[in-house]
């Protein structure tokens, strides 16, 4: 069986507790996974603490830069390799994992590298009453050591989303991958010692979240820091965890995100995207489209078309150039997602298609399968339309008027992202200001330019990462004063 361990140090790193990695594709066992207990973690956060006050700690701001984009050539030069371990850990499309997950993974070095680079700091002058003045200027130092505690959805992708800036700050690393895909990041571990990553760097500890190393790296005194994405409701537990030594935290959470297709929209447009937001990666995208508000003139012709997208989606392996839908994460997921299938139908929804599991051919009918599904009939008010449910599933709702979309849209304690349909840009810029959310898409959805601010507004996250913003979170800025 394969083993998964974690990485310490520079060293793969056993331990005698373990548990078992199995694929969403046919529940079969495909790891065993080493799982850190408190005294991996502690030697993981001093690993860490002891390449900041070493060689990492030392190095200029150019041999940093250097090793970050070897590491993103290191992830392409492994490219088949990390595809074979995002889609073993996750079951996802080979197609999707080849044109977002691994390139970005690897992007994620490059851009911030280009960033830490050329960005400035502040400096004024300023008069002093003796005539002889002072200078003021800033300069940024890395915060320490970074907890990572990362989701199962884009492993790679998100990860070395936070882990990019975090290195190109100068911090080192703690990294804690979801118990459900370990293997890109302990497969990341190889590429940093290829490239010649101090030891300490980077660090992976493999575990759960209560009671393990996700309650351990998020309590460690030793860690300054803690940077999340996940749940909104684990969100809210670290945030107790980090205030134990007041302890900064960045958390990219949960979303009930709505679109907003006007009847000016370009229709094929409209449905191509949002049959991706509402369906790509199996609908488990922290952006994806659980609502959708079309306007009344072209409601049934949307339904329409977007069933026809949903049952055009062939449901396959991710090898299989074909597919175009995987399954979800896992087996506890699946019985999530389907509780909400049961529900809507028991509220009297609508299933415009899908609701149920798929027939799969062969071991496959014991993966984690469901149905695209497409739901109408049901009001705000309704938990379908409320709560995130993380699946391939969306509710489609009519409206008659700009501003009750936007009252309508707005009404949920999520804030992450929204997309707006519609070939008038003056009406786009107006939805776009009133709209709840750290992020707007018109026209589009998941078009990523890495150097803009990335997070959510009210339930859904708490500051922003990309580009300078990223700065914000994994540096201190020290203002000098030299009185002359
Ligand atoms: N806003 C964003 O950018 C974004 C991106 C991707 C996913 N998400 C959200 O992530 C969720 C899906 O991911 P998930 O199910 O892996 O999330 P999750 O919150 O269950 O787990 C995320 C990570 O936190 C760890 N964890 C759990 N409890 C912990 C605790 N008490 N202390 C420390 N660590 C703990 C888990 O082991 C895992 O590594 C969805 O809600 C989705 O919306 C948000
Ligand atoms: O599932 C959530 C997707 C998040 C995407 C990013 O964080 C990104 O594109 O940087």
């Amino acid at each position: 069986m394969k083993q998964i361990h974690n990485f310490i140090n520079g060293e793969f790193v056993a331990t005698a507790k373990s548990f078992d990695k199995f694929s969403p594709l046919d529940n079969a066992l495909i790891a065993t996974v080493h799982e850190a207990g408190k005294a991996e973690v502690d030697a993981a956060v001093a690993a860490a603490r002891a390449a900041l006050n070493g060689p990492w700690g030392r190095m200029t701001v150019a041999e940093r830069v250097d090793l970050l984009n070897a590491v993103a050539d290191g992830i392409n030069k492994r490219f088949d390799d990390f595809l074979a371990a995002e889609c073993a850990d996750t079951g996802k499309p080979r197609s999707l994992a080849s044109h977002i997950d691994i390139p970005r993974g690897a992007a994620n070095f490059k851009v911030f590298a280009d960033v830490i680079k050329s960005v400035p700091t502040e400096f004024f002058e300023m008069a002093t009453p003796d005539g002889r003045g002072a200078l003021n200027y800033a300069v940024r130092r890395p915060v320490g050591v970074v907890g990572v505690i990362c989701p199962w959805n884009l492993p790679l992708l998100l990860m070395t989303w936070k882990v990019g800036p975090a290195l190109a700050c100068g911090n080192t690393v703690v990294v804690k991958p979801s118990e459900e895909t370990p293997q890109t990041a302990t497969l990341l571990g190889e590429v940093m010692n290829e490239v010649g990553m101090p030891k300490g760097v980077y660090n992976v500890v493999h575990g759960f979240g209560p009671g393990s190393a996700g309650e351990f790296v998020t309590t460690h005194p030793g860690v300054n820091a803690i940077t999340f994405t996940g749940e909104t409701r684990t969100g809210a537990a670290i945030m107790k965890a980090a205030s134990d030594g007041a302890r900064p935290v960045s958390l990219e959470m949960g979303g009930k995100n709505p679109a907003i297709v006007f009847a000016d929209c370009d229709f094929d447009a409209a449905i191509e995207g949002t049959m991706r937001s509402v369906f790509a990666n199996c609908g488990q995208v922290c952006l994806g489209t659980e609502r959708v508000y079309v306007e009344r003139p072209i409601f049934d012709r949307f339904v329409e078309a977007l069933k026809r997208g949903a049952e055009g989606l062939r449901l396959g392996r991710p090898e299989d150039a074909a597919t175009g839908l995987g399954p979800l994460i896992s087996q506890e997921h699946k019985r999530k997602v389907l509780s909400y299938y049961d529900k809507a139908r028991a509220l009297g929804a609508t299933v415009v298609t899908g609701g149920g599991v798929p027939d799969m051919p062969g071991e496959l009918a014991n993966g984690a399968w469901v149905q695209p599904t497409i739901w109408t009939g049901l009001d705000d008010s309704s938990p379908i339309a409320r709560e995130e449910i993380f699946g391939p599933c969306t509710l489609i709702q009519p409206f008659d008027a700009e501003d009750e979309v936007i009252r309508r849209a707005n009404d949920t304690e999520y804030g992450l992202a929204c997309s707006v349909w519609t070939k008038d840009l003056a009406r786009a810029h107006r939805v776009a200001g009133q709209i709840e959310a750290g992020l707007v898409w018109v026209n589009s959805w998941f078009l990523r330019d890495l150097r803009t601010p990335f997070g959510g507004s009210k339930q859904s996250g708490i500051g922003r990462e990309g580009g300078v913003h990223s700065l914000e979170f994994y540096t201190e800025l020290k203002n000098v004063c030299i009185k002359l």
